[in-house]
């Protein structure tokens, strides 16, 4: 099916002003975030960001798309997919710079200096404080993950092992109304993605049952997604879901993503409570950066279940 399917994405309110652990509202909105992470691995989040700072952020992301090519290139990483990403011959539409650590002013500072020698102090007035309020979300989500599966006695280590990635992207429309490949289908690899866009759709995720829903975020919400290192932590009790970018029209898509990544060196293990003969393990420990020396290798990049090749337990 297309992206004309009418199966929606569970919309989970994130608004309430009172959103702490402990409180009633907090258990009701864990509820239903783990339902839809069990079953759709992503949600739709309704969560306030100052409008002024929704604008500004969207006003950067231009700027930084139209920087010359040269140096867009100067962000380079020695981390894959960390620095400028674009110019692929596969999807001619798409590119994407990586700000890591962009909830941290100093990181964020040195990045705009790269790119700006001038100076741009209005990039990092948007990106960090935007990069920060998304850090606190990814950090509830993943909080009332642990709660519901009673393992909150893990939430300190699982913070502490995780790094934020913000990357923004660019998707140029292609000019038709044939939709065209913005991105390939993926899973996300990392722990948590949290996503926001321009009023550009195009995102699509692809059920359990195989069905691709096309993702019509409303205005000033955000797609909170499972990636595989959770799926992996979680024992599968989170979903990560294949997803893809379809373009249509003429205007740009503009879309950021903050991810949390786990640190080199953090070995990814399902806690011995989530396995049992009901649950067997599906996947051996294992080290994100390590996993990532297969999924960028030629076979790695064709290879659709590639952390199930990497480390998967056979049934
Ligand atoms: O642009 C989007 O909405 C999706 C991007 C994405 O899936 C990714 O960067 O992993
Ligand atoms: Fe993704």
């Amino acid at each position: 099916m297309g992206s004309e399917s009418p199966l929606k994405l569970p919309q989970i309110d994130f608004s309430k002003a009172d959103l702490q652990p402990g409180t009633a509202s907090w258990d009701c909105v864990r509820v239903q975030v783990m339902e839809a992470l069990g079953k759709y691995g992503c949600f739709e989040a309704f969560y306030d960001i100052p409008l002024q700072l929704r604008k500004a952020i969207f006003d950067s992301l231009e700027q930084l798309f139209d920087l010359p090519l040269q140096t867009k290139m100067r962000n380079s990483s020695k981390k894959p997919y960390h620095g400028y990403v674009g110019q692929y011959p596969q999807v001619p539409l798409f590119e994407s710079m990586g700000i890591d650590g962009a909830n941290i002013m100093e990181k964020t500072k040195s990045l705009t200096e790269v790119l700006w020698p001038e100076g741009n102090p209005s990039f990092c007035n948007s990106v960090q404080p935007f990069a920060q309020r998304v850090a606190e979300l990814d950090i509830m989500v993943r909080r009332m993950v642990l709660e519901c599966l009673g393992l909150e006695k893990y939430f300190e280590e699982h913070e502490g092992s995780t790094n934020y990635l913000l990357r923004v992207m660019k998707y140029k429309g292609p000019q038709t109304s044939d939709a065209k490949l913005g991105l390939n289908a993926h899973t996300d690899k990392n722990i948590v993605t949290i996503l926001y866009q321009n009023q550009v759709d195009g995102l699509e995720v692809l059920t359990k049952d195989g069905e691709w829903i096309g993702v019509k975020p409303s205005e000033g919400s955000f797609i909170v997604m499972v990636g595989d290192s959770f799926h992996a932590w979680t024992n599968g009790r989170v979903y990560s879901a294949f997803h893809r970018v379809m373009m249509t029209g003429n205007e740009a898509r503009y879309s950021a993503g903050l991810f949390s990544i786990p640190k080199a060196g953090y070995t990814i293990r399902a806690p011995e409570e989530l396995v049992d003969d009901q649950h067997p393990q599906l996947y051996k420990p294992f080290d994100h950066v390590a996993f990532l020396g297969y999924y960028y290798t030629p076979a790695g990049q064709q290879d659709q279940f590639a952390l199930k090749t990497y480390c998967g337990v056979p049934e």
